[in-house]
């Protein structure tokens, strides 16, 4: 089937599919009754299933299957790390799903309806809702300060993007039975090809020829770095903390929460090593935010916001071990070569591939668990926290009398303000260009205020973002690191933290090396690094990670790419005809092609670096991130950085931010552009200051210089910096200061004696009623003054410096 044909009867396919279906209220009253007896009368049914369950599990640890701490075959790494929070919600989640199953089951719901006939019934009695309880916004609502956990942003939906709530969605879930079961059947009966030979056979090793030719490595790390900022999804464990094992000897297992991916016999890498599976756990179920029910959900366990969890932490826990409590600072690791490295993680809690040599080398601890995933994620992770503990220090000696509490939050606040503007300034019209840019209102202002925040729009991460679009970034991955003089392949430094104890070159040469290589192009060739050793830990038992995204789009339920194609109203044809081709041609229909597969091997729309489908769904993401955000660094209001703060922040760049915070002596002045040119000319380190703290001194700034001399008379003016956290009442005395000018002839004298002292009364005024002294204001209200004399003398040559 070509491309035209399979997308004409798409518009038809959709409506059936997701139609809305609405009862009356009465109706919905009459099937809420029936609902909560439904669920009465299958709760304990269900409970046994979870028991039953959690009793397979136990077996499978007792007879030390799954077991705690890695094994030479695992390839997950620090992705398999689930919060407590998390596996306490997803019990719950299970519990959902059941209830929503026999309901559908009794009711004769049919699958395509499954939302609309279940939700709206709210809240189900005899289900607990992990959402339910709604934390006091009092204190929130008038905070210059985001909360750690990300609730309180939005004041009417308190729990919008905090930690642990579920991703929200485009579209409804696709899923087999409906409700939770993996996408794994073709729309038209038979089969899903096997994940791992799409990827075998669509997604071949990346070639020489696909480096990106303007784009440097760093674009890569820095997307990866944000990406930890706003997701973490959580995986299933096993019991006591195991993990889960789902591949026998001979292929997957079959058992709850386990989804392995099937390697074919022929499969070209990985048949050498008779290996017939690749282990893959589901993503944790969780109820609905407002717990109605309906599909199975994820859960994401960081912060949705872009607020520089990755650094902090998305809970007070978190957030609190990685503190000093003195001067606001965050620790650093006691390491006796190299110092302000990350603290180490000591009980490698993180699994670490560690060298036996050294005891002093150890993984690090950050406000994000994955930061160990290679040696370039460390690296940003450390020069972040550097900037905090830089920024900690500059506000601490500005002798504000802030406690450590204060001085930790502003500099949080700047380092997440540094964070957003990088990424709508830098980072987003690298990737999206110009034009997306533009439609969707993603540009930062040059000056002033932006007033776009819309307590209407929910920032959570999408679905669809998660699982597939913002993955794009792994098809920037090249398959080394530039490190020194030489490169590292990723198979080599997977979970290796020893580079950054390198004395000679640790995170100055592996940031250096970021900027000085190129990223892969976005397109369907991925790094073997990735498709084959991805985390490996003996040879030949590495990951996939294209399979992985492909099945983990399965294991969501994310719909086929037609249809987000469709809302995204992208249409025609958008790949290659022999990509398209090759593609197709795995499936047995165009209408069940992964959105993974599909959407990273679309062709890059002009002056973008990918195609319009990921464009049109990662627009939508940052838009709902910045308008959704009331805390987005450029807002006005109760907890917005006054205007000369802003231009500071501003002046960010990630240049300059790597510049302050390694021992590198010059970059290009974009991180993000590889070559060197006319408009990306090398900029020395040592020419990099900090950002101005004075612009957060409390009390009188500087004066300004004295006007001229009109009618005698001039005057110079300071401001009041009495903003958040400043104390309110740290100015005494005047906002100005008023003398006489020129040669004052004894005639003229008591006369500008009397005007001065008017002129101070109107400034004094103005002082009261606004809080500041307008230098227009008080220049007109002179020449006032002047002008009623007829005489106006203005003597310029004396206005002095
Ligand atoms: C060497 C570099 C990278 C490695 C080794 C890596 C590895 C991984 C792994 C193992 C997962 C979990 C997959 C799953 O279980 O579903 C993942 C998820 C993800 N990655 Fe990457 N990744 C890299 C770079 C990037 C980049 C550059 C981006 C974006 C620009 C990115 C975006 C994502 C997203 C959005 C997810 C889903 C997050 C979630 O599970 O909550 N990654 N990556
Ligand atoms: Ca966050």
């Amino acid at each position: 089937q070509t491309l035209e044909q399979a997308i004409q009867p798409i518009e038809n396919l959709d409506k059936t599919l997701f139609q809305r279906v609405d009862v009356t209220a009465n109706e919905k009253i009459q099937k809420d009754v029936i609902l909560s007896n439904i669920v009465s009368a299958s709760l304990p049914s269900i409970e046994l299933n979870i028991q039953s369950a959690v009793s397979q599990d136990k077996s499978f640890f007792d007879r030390g299957i799954d077991q705690v701490g890695v094994r030479n075959t695992d390839f997950f790494g620090p992705h398999l790390i689930t919060s407590p929070q998390a596996i306490e919600i997803a019990s719950v989640g299970e519990l959902f799903s059941g209830v929503a199953k026999s309901a559908v089951e009794k009711l004769a719901i049919s699958k395509e309806n499954i939302n609309q006939q279940l939700s709206s019934r709210t809240p189900i009695s005899g289900l607990r809702c992990p959402f339910s309880n709604v934390p006091d916004c009092t204190a929130a609502a008038t905070s210059r300060y985001r909360t750690i956990d990300g609730s309180c942003n939005n004041l009417n939906n308190k729990l919008w993007g905090r930690s642990f709530t579920p991703f929200e969605r485009m579209l409804p879930a696709l899923y087999d039975n409906g409700i939770d079961e993996p996408r794994q059947t073709s729309l038209f009966g038979g089969p899903l090809p096997l994940a791992r030979k799409i990827s075998s056979q669509f997604h071949q090793p990346s070639l020489i020829g696909h480096l990106m030719p303007d784009l440097s490595h760093m674009t890569m790390e820095f997307g990866q770095f944000l990406s930890h900022d706003i997701q973490r999804n959580a995986l299933s464990t096993g019991y006591a903390g195991s993990s889960l094992t789902c591949c026998g000897s001979t292929g997957p297992i079959s058992r709850p929460n386990c989804f392995a991916i099937e390697i074919p016999t022929d499969d070209p890498y990985y048949s050498q090593f008779n290996r017939t599976c690749l282990n893959f756990v589901r993503a944790l179920p969780t109820p609905k935010l407002d717990c109605s029910l309906g599909q199975r959900q994820q859960l994401n366990q960081n912060t949705h916001y872009i607020d520089g969890s990755q650094i902090y932490g998305s809970d007070e826990q978190t957030s609190n071990s990685l503190r000093t409590f003195t001067g606001g600072k965050l620790q650093t690791g006691a390491d006796p070569t190299i110092p302000n490295l990350l603290p180490k993680d000591t009980a490698n809690a993180a699994n670490c591939i560690l060298p036996a040599s050294n005891a002093n080398v150890k993984c690090f601890l950050a406000g994000d668990v994955r930061v160990n995933q290679h040696p370039a994620l460390i690296s940003l992770h450390t020069i972040f926290m550097r900037e905090h503990n830089r920024i900690a220090a500059g506000l601490e000696a500005l002798n504000n009398g802030w406690s450590d509490q204060i001085i930790y939050d502003e500099a949080r606040k700047i380092v997440g303000a540094m964070l957003q503007h990088i990424t709508y300034k830098e980072y987003l019209p690298e990737i999206l260009g110009d034009a997306i840019m533009n439609t969707y209102g993603l540009k930062p202002l040059t000056s002033g205020y932006f007033n776009g925040y819309k307590s209407s729009v929910n920032p959570a991460i999408k679905n669809e973002f998660s699982a597939a679009a913002f993955r794009f970034g792994h098809s920037m991955v090249h398959d080394s690191l530039k490190y020194n003089n030489g490169e590292q392949y990723f198979k080599d430094v997977f979970l290796n933290p020893s580079t950054l104890y390198d004395t000679s070159g640790g995170v100055n040469s592996i940031t250096k090396g970021l900027t000085e290589s190129n990223s892969q192009k976005v397109d369907e060739r991925l790094s073997s690094q990735i498709t084959r050793h991805l985390f490996e830990r003996q040879p030949g038992f590495g990951g996939d990670l294209v399979a992985i995204n492909i099945q983990r789009g399965r294991d969501h339920g994310i719909p086929f790419y037609q249809l987000i194609k469709t809302v995204c109203n992208v249409s025609g044809n958008v790949h290659e005809p022999s990509v398209w081709t090759a593609l197709n041609g795995l499936y047995q229909s165009p209408f069940d092609i992964d959105l993974y597969s599909a959407g990273v091997s679309e062709k890059p729309i002009s002056a973008s670096k990918i195609g319009p489908t990921f464009a049109c769904i990662i627009a939508k993401q940052f838009e709902a991130l910045k308008k959704g955000d009331r805390y987005y660094y450029e807002n006005s209001g109760d907890q917005a950085f006054t205007l000369e703060q802003l231009v500071e922040i501003r002046k960010t760049t990630l240049s300059r931010i790597v510049c302050r915070n390694t021992g590198i002596t010059s970059i290009p002045t974009k991180a993000f552009i590889k070559n060197i040119s006319a408009t990306n000319p090398t900029m020395s380190c040592s020419g990099v200051s900090a950002i101005d703290y004075n612009k957060w001194k409390c009390g009188w700034s500087d004066w300004g210089p004295w006007t001229p001399c009109v009618n005698f008379i001039q005057f110079r003016l300071r401001t009041c910096r009495q903003q958040k956290p400043c104390a309110a009442d740290v100015c005494t005395g005047d906002a100005f200061e008023v003398q006489m000018c020129g040669s004052v002839s004894d005639v003229d004298l008591p006369r500008i004696k009397a005007e001065i002292q008017s002129f101070r009364s109107i400034l004094d005024t103005q002082h009261k009623l606004v809080g500041v002294v307008d230098l227009h204001t008080a220049q007109s209200a002179l020449q006032n003054i002047a002008s009623q004399h007829a005489l106006q003398n203005v003597d310029v040559s004396l206005s002095a410096a």
